[in-house]
């Protein structure tokens, strides 16, 4: 797993066109901007699946630009004709009208004519499909704030490229800035053909364009009683678009004080549960109870869905087995709340913020549960990232209380500083800019299988892994040796502790599975997130001399070229001959003379772990259990569980070791993963083999007690397999 498979760093400014900042001389002209348009148009019908899933064209970070925070009514409005090449007009807006249908791939590409009748082609981009701006309108006059023009692949062909979503406006006809040769007046006069052609597109499922006319529709009422139905008419449509916060403020605006406000109140504990407001949700659901005392089943049956959300908050009790056992390809998204009172967020001394215990926690405690802010149900690698972006993006645009969550989070360093206004709202729309939310996206987002447990299965394809954002996960900074460990059962991250935790303490996780090198993993954090990490492993690494280091590296390397196609296990394993384990156990011990005592003497030794796990499957493939034993020992000490008997003999353990007693008496330098659980199941079946029941059945329960913290809740360590 990792927070994000590769996060992207910003490199140096893309080269300069030879023609930015000058208004090009040479552009098609109309006619052949028509006529090429129309081709592209042809070829899409042509070639393309209706509703098939679009493209998204994700955002290159060294070319980021800020959004503009300005209102349109506050910028100078220039002809297309002025336009220069790779340059962002700041201070100037464009009003034009769109005079073609749109060429729909990445984004909509349109012709667009101005009032002093210049034409040019306009690129919009990252609209969600809940936007009329997705699909671009003939005959929509749009604002385009700030706008940035680019050349388009051949000499001559140039076009407004918009990628922050909140830089173009959609203008109500009847707007003022719209200038007069551009006017068509409204199309519809009554509220009530408003209202009706609203009713229409909604019958033809074409929400955004219902939502609009119900718009025109109150800004033609007065009355507050004819306004209430066209709210709750918009407010059902907001909620099937998932803008739930329009669907509240709809739903709570359509109350006229009578009973039959019930609805009024239901909607908007139906749009609060989707903001996942619970409290919020539930106190809704109580009024329209309360006026509908006879409560319709609905309204009952959503009121006790909620308060099972609510439990779950407060109490953190979880049937994760049930939550498991629901998941499929096409049902990922669990109905649960988000347990979260066992951490705060406070300032950390490592970066920023982090996440503190409020109380203390005991080895494998539920630390958090929190449920995806946002996570796509898309688990092909390739798509994964792009699928999340413009999730992020459109929700961001939908339901603008998201910002509150979403753009506090650390974006990494932008080529520029943060405005302070992204998230606020300007000519009724948040402003969102795309390449703020792509930075969050790659120093935030986790990587996701299906099912940890499912993933633990040597059998389970773990190339499928969703990506997503858990906000309140992301505040937690990265330890190699962390106390914590986060497991997934659709898009419920589950977070235990992995050792014994004090109250007010600072909770770690892994941001990716540690590399077992000092300078090779700290390589990875410099690049993916700009740190280098003050861990106790790492801090205590670096004592090690260069040197050491390096002959290290060399032994570890040359040990793993030995090995690599000598498989001990799985696919492609034979029994191994002695000579060859004996080699190997002659050069592990040679890398392992390689870590001086006065360092490694409690740390965690990586770069045996491999090695002493083959010989742990070389052995038990002869059934040599006395060495499975010891080399089990050696995997266990080598993670850093350095309460592990390092002298193997059976008969000296069986009185006092309780295995157990590695999660807890260990340290704060140890680290937590699959493999621990699977040597310590080794060690069972060795110590069973060897007749020492009772110090097999410890090793066997500490094995489940591990395996719940990896998978989150599953104490079935045979899912491991042989
Ligand atoms: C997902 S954020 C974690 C929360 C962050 N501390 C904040 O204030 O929002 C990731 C960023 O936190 C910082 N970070 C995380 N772990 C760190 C550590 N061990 N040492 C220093 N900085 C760390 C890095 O800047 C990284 O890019």
């Amino acid at each position: 797993m990792a927070v994000s498979a590769k996060p992207k760093t910003i490199s140096s400014a893309p080269q300069k066109n030879s023609l930015a900042g000058t208004i090009p001389t040479k552009k098609l002209t109309k006619e052949q901007l028509f006529k090429i348009h129309a081709e592209h148009i042809k070829q899409q019908n042509a070639t393309q699946t209706p509703n098939g899933p679009r493209p998204v064209k994700q955002p290159n970070l060294a070319e980021a630009y800020p959004a503009s925070t300005k209102s349109i009514r506050d910028l100078e409005i220039i002809p297309l004709s002025d336009l220069s090449v790779e340059t962002h007009h700041r201070g100037k807006g464009l009003i034009v009208k769109v005079v073609s249908p749109p060429y729909l791939g990445a984004g909509a590409v349109s012709i667009v004519e101005d009032h002093w009748g210049n034409v040019d082609k306009l690129a919009i981009y990252n609209q969600g499909d809940s936007a009329i701006l997705s699909g671009v309108p003939e005959g929509c006059i749009v604002a385009i704030k700030e706008p940035y023009y680019v050349q388009n692949g051949a000499d001559n062909d140039f076009m407004i490229c918009v990628d922050h979503p909140s830089d173009v406006i959609l203008l109500r006809f009847i707007d003022s800035i719209i200038p007069e040769p551009l006017r068509l007046g409204p199309l519809l006069k009554s509220a009530g053909e408003w209202t009706t052609a609203g009713d229409q597109a909604f019958l033809q499922r074409d929400f955004p364009t219902a939502v609009f006319c119900y718009t025109e529709a109150l800004e033609g009422l007065e009355d507050h009683s004819a306004k209430a139905p066209v709210y709750t008419k918009r407010a059902g449509v907001n909620l099937l678009l998932g803008r739930y916060d329009a669907a509240k403020a709809d739903a709570l605006a359509s109350r006229i004080g009578a009973s039959t406000d019930w609805k009024a109140y239901y909607n908007a504990g139906r749009a609060a549960y989707g903001l996942c407001e619970y409290a919020t949700s539930k106190s809704y659901f109580e009024e329209a109870l309360k006026l509908n005392d006879k409560g319709t089943a609905n309204v009952q049956k959503e009121y006790e869905r909620v308060l099972a959300r609510v439990e779950e908050e407060e109490t953190g009790n979880y049937d994760f087995a049930a939550m498991h056992a629901s998941l499929s390809p096409t049902s990922v998204h669990i109905d649960a709340g988000s347990f979260l009172r066992n951490t705060r967020v406070a300032d950390s001394g490592f970066h920023g913020r982090g996440l503190f215990a409020t109380r203390p926690l005991k080895a494998g405690d539920l630390v958090y549960v929190e449920k995806a802010t946002l996570m796509p149900n898309q688990y092909d690698p390739a798509r994964a990232s792009a699928a999340l972006y413009s999730l992020m993006v459109r929700q961001l645009c939908d339901n603008p209380s998201l910002a509150d969550t979403m753009l506090k989070l650390y974006p990494g360093q932008l080529p520029y500083d943060l405005t302070g206004a992204e998230g606020s709202m300007v000519d009724g729309v948040p402003v969102v800019d795309v390449f703020v939310v792509e930075g969050i996206r790659t120093k935030n987002c986790f990587s996701s299988p299906l099912s940890t447990y499912d993933d633990t299965k040597p059998t389970y394809n773990s190339v499928c892994m969703a990506k997503g954002l858990w906000a309140h996960s992301s505040l937690m900074n990265h330890s190699c040796v962390p106390n914590t460990m986060r497991s997934f059962v659709g898009d419920m991250l589950i977070c235990r502790a992995t050792r014994d935790v004090q109250e007010g303490e600072e909770l770690f996780q892994q941001y990716v599975p540690v590399k077992t090198l000092v300078d090779v993993r700290n390589k990875e954090f410099e690049e993916g997130w700009g740190f280098e990490c003050r861990c106790g492993l790492c801090e205590g690494e670096r004592k090690s001399s260069e040197e050491r280091l390096k002959k290290r590296k060399e032994a570890m390397l040359a040990l793993e070229k030995f090995l690599d196609k000598k498989p001990s296990t799985g696919k492609g394993a034979t029994i191994v001959p002695d000579a060859t384990i004996r080699t190997v156990d002659k050069m592990m011990r040679q890398l392992e003379d390689l870590h001086e005592t006065e360092v490694y003497e409690s740390l965690p030794r990586l770069t045996l772990v491999y090695p002493c796990n083959w010989l742990v499957d070389a052995y038990r493939a002869k059934k040599q259990w006395a060495k499975v034993v010891k080399y089990s020992l050696k995997v266990l000490r080598n993670f850093g569980f350095n309460t592990a008997p390092r002298d193997e003999d059976p008969a000296k353990l069986t009185a006092d070791w309780d295995p157990r007693e590695i999660y807890t008496r260990s340290g704060e330098v140890s680290l937590m993963a699959v493999h621990v659980v699977a040597s310590l199941r080794r060690l069972a079946e060795a110590y069973a083999a060897l007749g020492h029941k009772e110090l097999a059945e410890r090793c066997g329960e500490a094995a489940k007690f591990g395996y719940t913290m990896v998978t989150g809740f599953s104490e079935d360590v045979d899912a491991l397999g042989q």
